[in-house]
């Protein structure tokens, strides 16, 4: 019986899926239920052959052989995460996502009882205890919907104890620090569980405020505090709008840079997405077909990225294992495609090679995002890293957007408050560093979550110490950048 309704399952899925696989696996839900099939259904698949003797067959032997790259309980969890982080940025509703509407667009199944139920399960660990409640809440209503056998005992356990200290969760959020000295608080085990995610404060939602560094600062500012998590979101949600006399000097053009004979004939389409600093979008910067081979080298060596988080307290480094980008590098000897682009980049910014990096490609999933950051190390860490980059700090970024991505996903500059869209084959440019040399801070920023789609994108990060006959340093401290 488990087999059989197991395969009717299956066969109804690959019905309606085989005309347009690649649109069912970018919708985050879809992709949360077929990562759970995976990780659990197979499995059991697999325990029901044993047991029965059918060690030999077909399936068995398929299985076996693939089990070690199916996804674990973990990719679950890290996938209910994902829609989380996209909820939270994006203000989604929970009912919304529990009909499996994620922004317009419905997955194939709706939520079931226990999905909600293990939603909220997330939710309650990162510390989001009213979507811990909405989600226990759908829970129940989707048992009541009577979809299946589950113990709706375990959602009104977390209601209970949501509701029961209701009471305390907003003064002592407010209070952070002082909660510790509340009485009673080995008894609660609700408390301990609060104060330990408080005090993790890096949750799979909660983005670490980064503190600049002294060395980050050119001026007499000593105490600049990069914005929080909330107008990060904001951001990309496309909430903050570009003030008039912004939007006045901003303009499309073409460009040649000074007739430089390589684009004569094919001028780069730039657009200004902000004026000060400076960051322009090119349009066309690579074809499709090249796009392609990009993607076959960088396939084979894409690894998991860990995110480095400066710590606020002591500003050491901690790592944090955000499960959310993969990434790889290439050099212009992987192949000719590279060697070319690496050309052009050079070609439109008028800036050496060098010593620019090796190309990184990245590819987020579900809810995949990167948390806003400086591109350039401050002068403290540059001290620590000169001896493995004798070539300077990271002068300039030069991202390449691989792909679209159906919804979200861009690159939201936190100060400026604009989001670069990721639009395939087009390059997103700007300085990290003043003329004079500082850093500039206002170039903070980081990929969004990923709401529907896969997305590609690669980074050529271009280094200081190659550049000095490209691009003159300036002793006037408040000189900015103007990239052509
Ligand atoms: O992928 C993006 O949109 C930005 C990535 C980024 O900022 C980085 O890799 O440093
Ligand atoms: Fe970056």
């Amino acid at each position: 019986n488990f087999f059989k309704s197991y395969a009717d399952e299956l066969s109804e899925i690959a019905d309606r899926v085989s005309a347009n696989k690649e649109e069912y696996i970018i919708h985050p839900i879809n992709q949360y239920h077929l990562i759970k099939r995976f990780a659990t259904q197979w499995t059991e698949v697999n325990q029901l052959l044993d047991r029965f003797n059918r060690t030999g067959t077909k399936v068995h032997k398929a299985i076996k052989n693939a089990a070690h790259l199916f996804p674990k309980e973990e990719d679950i969890k890290g996938s209910a995460e994902g829609i989380l982080r996209i909820q939270e940025t994006y203000n989604l509703n929970t009912s919304d996502i529990a009909k499996g509407n994620i922004s317009g667009q419905y997955s194939l199944k709706k939520l079931t009882t226990d999905e909600c139920y293990h939603i909220g399960k997330a939710a309650f660990n990162g510390g989001l205890y009213d979507r811990c409640t909405q989600w226990m809440q759908f829970s129940l209503q989707r048992f009541e919907e009577g979809t299946q056998n589950f113990s709706k005992a375990h959602a009104e356990e977390y209601l209970k104890l949501l509701t029961a200290n209701r009471i305390w969760i907003a003064p002592v959020l407010k209070l952070k620090n002082c909660f510790i000295h509340i009485p009673h608080t080995k008894n609660n085990l609700f408390l301990l569980h609060f104060i330990r995610t408080t005090e993790n404060k890096i949750t799979f939602y909660r983005r670490r405020p980064i503190v600049a560094t002294k060395a980050h600062i050119s001026s007499d500012d000593k105490s600049y505090k990069f914005s929080d998590d909330k107008k990060f979101s904001k951001v990309c949600r496309g909430d903050v709008k570009i003030p008039k006399h912004v939007e006045r000097k901003l303009h499309c053009y073409l460009h040649t840079n000074n007739g430089n004979p390589w684009l004569m004939f094919n001028p780069v389409k730039v657009e200004e997405l902000w004026d000060s600093p400076h960051i322009v979008q090119f349009y066309d910067v690579i074809t499709s077909a090249e796009v392609d081979k990009i993607k076959k080298l960088a396939k084979p060596s894409l690894f998991r990225a860990i995110h480095v988080v400066s710590d606020e307290e002591d500003d050491d480094f901690q790592k944090a294992a955000y499960r959310i980008t993969k990434i790889s590098w290439l050099n212009d000897t992987s192949g000719p495609v590279i060697a070319k682009l690496t050309r052009r980049i050079s070609e439109i910014t008028g800036l050496s090679m060098n010593t620019s990096e090796e190309l990184q490609v990245a590819n987020y999933g579900v809810g995949g995002e990167y948390p806003p950051h400086l591109d350039v190390a401050s002068e403290d860490e540059q001290r620590i890293y000169m001896l493995d980059h004798p070539e300077g700090r990271r002068i300039a970024t030069f991202l390449i957007y691989l792909s679209e991505v159906q919804e979200g996903g861009g690159t939201a500059f936190v100060e400026a408050g604009v989001t670069a869209k990721p639009i395939k084959g087009s390059a997103v440019f700007w300085y990290n560093m003043y003329p004079s040399g500082d850093i500039d801070i206002r170039t903070f920023h980081g990929a969004c979550p990923v709401m529907i789609g896969n997305k590609w994108a690669s980074n050529k990060w271009i280094r200081e110490a190659g550049e000095p006959f490209h691009r003159q340093c300036k002793l006037d401290r408040n000189a900015d950048n103007r990239i052509f």
